[in-house]
């Protein structure tokens, strides 16, 4: 198992002081978890380690929408930088899918994948990008689903996990952090669509879960 870095508890973040965090939230959060500069280390270290697990065949990358979407493009970044300055090189395609799994801060009870065509999977080498696994449902619908594709391997690297005493039956091959049980925004993850447009990785105040409630 590859190693990932566990936030414990009493490891209550930053304050967000310390931090430039947009005007329009400024009174919603409540701590910065997970700054923006630590999340990109960390995923340059996981594109490595990809590589070296999956380099060797042409990749394609299925981001996990909407929430992956940032970690999806950082990633890229990273394994292509190793492409262009490593002794060797694959083509890397992508893919997209779109999960809905989320209102508020509790999970619905329908998952909803959008956009399953992905008939390109067949026979390829597939890595699944994904923000936050919190009980393994979502991924497991989803993987469920690539299977029927016929795909020649498939790795799931998530930015995060949720430690929580209902999960984690499942664990993805790669991990950015492994994190305690409270509800995160921020780079790319949302709470009612708000706070993509956030660098950090956040936790909110109880009045603005309140505030952007539907
Ligand atoms: N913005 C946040 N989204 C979250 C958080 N925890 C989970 N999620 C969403 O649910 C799925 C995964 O949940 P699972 O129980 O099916 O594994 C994930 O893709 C997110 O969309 C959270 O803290 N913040
Ligand atoms: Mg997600």
């Amino acid at each position: 198992m590859s190693l990932q870095q566990q936030i414990k508890d009493e490891d209550s973040g930053y304050n967000k002081n310390l931090f430039c965090i947009p005007k329009h939230y400024e009174e919603d959060i409540e701590r910065v978890f997970i700054p923006h500069g630590l999340i990109l280390d960390r995923t340059e270290r996981l594109a490595r380690d990809i590589m070296q697990d999956m380099g060797s065949h042409h990749i394609v990358a299925l981001c996990v929408l909407k929430g992956g979407y940032k970690f999806f493009a950082d990633l890229l970044d990273h394994i292509k930088a190793l492409n262009q300055n490593g002794d060797k090189s694959v083509p890397i395609t992508v893919d997209f899918v779109r999960i809905k799994s989320y209102c508020n801060d509790s999970p619905t009870q329908k998952i909803s994948i959008v956009g399953e065509e992905l008939s390109a999977l067949n026979g390829k080498n597939v890595l699944v990008v994904e923000d936050i696994i919190e009980t393994g449902r979502t991924m497991k619908a989803l993987l469920s689903k690539l299977k029927d594709k016929e795909p020649k391997m498939i790795r799931v690297v998530s930015l995060l996990i949720k430690m929580t005493n209902q999960s984690p039956g499942y664990r993805p091959d790669y991990i950015g952090f492994e994190i305690p049980d409270k509800f995160v925004v921020g780079y790319a993850l949302d709470y009612n669509e708000y706070f993509r447009d956030l660098n950090h990785i956040c936790i909110l105040k109880e009045k603005a879960k309140e505030k952007y409630k539907i």
